[in-house]
């Protein structure tokens, strides 16, 4: 049976990022999210920072009145965006690390370490009507950890992945396949991303199980030469011939039983 379509997230935060620069009220994100929307994004991601460095309260609260698919919340596990979360009650949230030093999002959470907090913070969310997910590294005490806290959704850290080349790219699109199959036996839905672009896309795509992809800022880097719209579709085609792609291997792999995984990494 045909898996459902794999879904794209668009995190709008680097729209953000360019209106920061000057503190104009241009580009506003907000627009940007509705046209990710009409290109054909399954969803709108934004990251709201305690050190607002790019995306603000008032673009949270207005893309909540405003958007027509459903906003992905990543934050901090804090009262303060717990809070936030609690009144505004997006549909998903993903509770990731933040470091006020780092340039972006660096590992995974920590739900090992950090089990109490995170579960508290699962059945606060759940109770506000959201649906939790957690932003972990591919490593399988961290995926049965979020099992336990009562996630329903993990978001699998690509970063790694996204940074490595040639043999070592492999070793990591094993990792994540060998994670999302675990995740997948525990019931979990299996999110990814962080740092995926159009050149890397495709690999992650075709793991089996992969639901959604969470991707910004090559999307809006892309927008800068070709409209954000055709940003949008590019990827979107890019991810679906992907998981085109890795049913057809599995498919092969059924048939004729070689073991070989299909394509992964160029
Ligand atoms: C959690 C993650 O990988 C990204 O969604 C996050 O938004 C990255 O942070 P910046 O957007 O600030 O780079
Ligand atoms: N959680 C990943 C995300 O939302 C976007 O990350 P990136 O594509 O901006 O690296």
């Amino acid at each position: 049976m045909h898996p459902p379509r794999i879904l794209l997230g668009v995190n709008i935060d680097h729209i953000a990022t360019l209106r920061q620069a000057r503190g104009t009220r241009y580009p506003d994100p907000v627009q940007a999210a509705l046209l990710a929307e009409e290109a054909g994004a399954d969803g709108i991601t934004v990251h709201l920072r305690e050190d607002r460095r790019h995306i603000q309260e008032r673009d949270v609260r207005l893309l909540a009145e405003v958007l027509n698919t459903r906003m992905n919340l990543e934050m901090a596990v804090t009262d303060e965006m717990l809070r936030l979360a609690e009144a505004v009650r997006p549909a998903h949230v993903c509770l990731v690390p933040e470091k006020r030093e780092e340039l972006t999002t660096e590992g995974g959470l920590d739900v090992v370490g950090g089990f109490d907090g995170v579960a508290a913070a699962c059945r606060r969310l759940a109770d506000a009507g959201c649906e939790v997910s957690l932003f972990i590294d591919p490593e399988p005490e961290q995926i049965e950890a979020a099992a336990k806290a009562g996630a329903p959704v993990i978001e699998l850290h690509t970063g790694a992945y996204a940074e490595a080349s040639g043999e070592r790219a492999r070793g990591e699109h094993a990792r994540l396949s060998a994670a999302a199959e675990m995740a997948g036996e525990l019931g979990l839905v299996v999110n990814a991303g962080h740092g995926l672009h159009y050149h890397n896309v495709e690999a992650i795509a075709a793991i089996p199980g992969i639901h959604e992809l969470n991707i910004g800022h090559a999307i809006i880097a892309r927008a800068l030469f070709v409209g954000l719209k055709e940003a949008v579709g590019e990827m979107k085609r890019l991810m679906i011939a992907g998981q085109e792609a890795g049913l057809l291997a599995a498919l092969d792999e059924h048939d004729h039983g070689d073991g070989e995984a299909g394509g992964c990494c160029r």
